[in-house]
């Protein structure tokens, strides 16, 4: 699961062919010394923009080391890794934070701040992002909350809100500043079924207007349906890719 929430913005423009991510021969290790163990081996990837890509595979296989690096969350070590046109294998911190700002990121945890007001904690978002100072934030806060079908509890802290309701705060939250790429790690883990169909749905159809790409992580086989693309990871490695939901 992710842990970290680290806010991002850079200014690199993407041409409509190149692909968002775009990952060659990449190799991750963790640990130093004799302790030194490689978890991604050799990945090759690239992922369009729009596309809804979900990627599976047993506990340990290395999904979520794959998405923080692709986030931006972690350095990668080895290889290529191009995000939105930009290699970031090699960058350092101020240009990961850049990028960091220019994702939308969804936790299995919702993350929210329990201080805050549902309003707040989208509103916070934008306020990470200079293109939104000069505009009325709180108006966009809240068009959002309607969005997700929380216009009524705009004025809420998240411990009145039902899971699901939580969780379509911090898809507000990921998605009101228009990112190009979202990140979900497990999204619908805390949710029910009904509440888990409602979240992934509402993902997909926000992504699709905004011609946003979602990478999203699960082990949850019910919502493999709302993916354009499923990637399977085992030990390390991309073992198949494809658009059939049905395997
Ligand atoms: N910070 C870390 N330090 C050392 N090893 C780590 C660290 N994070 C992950 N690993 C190891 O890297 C491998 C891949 O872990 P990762 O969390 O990416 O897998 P995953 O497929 O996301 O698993 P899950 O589905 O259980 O979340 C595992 O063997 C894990 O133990």
């Amino acid at each position: 699961m992710l842990q970290e929430y680290l806010p991002l913005t850079f200014n690199s423009t993407i041409s409509a062919v190149e692909p968002v991510i775009s990952v060659t021969n990449l190799n991750h290790y963790f640990g130093g010394g004799g302790l030194r163990k490689q978890v991604l081996f050799d990945i090759n990837l690239e992922i369009n923009a729009g596309d809804i890509v979900i990627m599976t595979g047993p506990s340990g296989s290395g999904k979520t080391t794959l998405l923080t690096l692709m986030g931006g969350l972690r350095s990668a070590q080895e290889g290529s890794l191009k995000i939105l046109g930009q290699e970031i294998c090699g960058a350092n911190k101020q240009q990961l934070t850049k990028l960091r700002r220019q994702i939308g990121y969804i936790f299995q945890a919702h993350n929210l701040m329990t201080f805050l007001t549902t309003k707040e904690n989208v509103r916070m978002s934008l306020e990470l992002h200079d293109e939104f100072l000069n505009q009325d934030i709180n108006a966009k806060a809240i068009a959002m909350l309607e969005t997700v079908g929380l216009g009524q509890r705009v004025n809420y802290y998240p411990e009145n809100l039902s899971g699901g309701q939580k969780q379509r705060v911090a898809i507000a939250r990921a998605l009101v500043s228009h990112p190009k790429i979202v990140l979900a790690d497990e999204p619908t883990a805390a949710l029910d079924k009904k509440s888990g169909r409602d979240v992934v749905e509402l993902m997909q159809k926000l992504a699709k207007e905004q011609n946003c790409t979602i990478l999203l992580v699960t082990h949850d086989n019910r919502i493999l349906d709302i993916a354009d693309r499923i990637i399977y990871m085992e030990d390390g490695q991309l073992k198949t890719d494809g658009v059939d939901v049905s395997s």
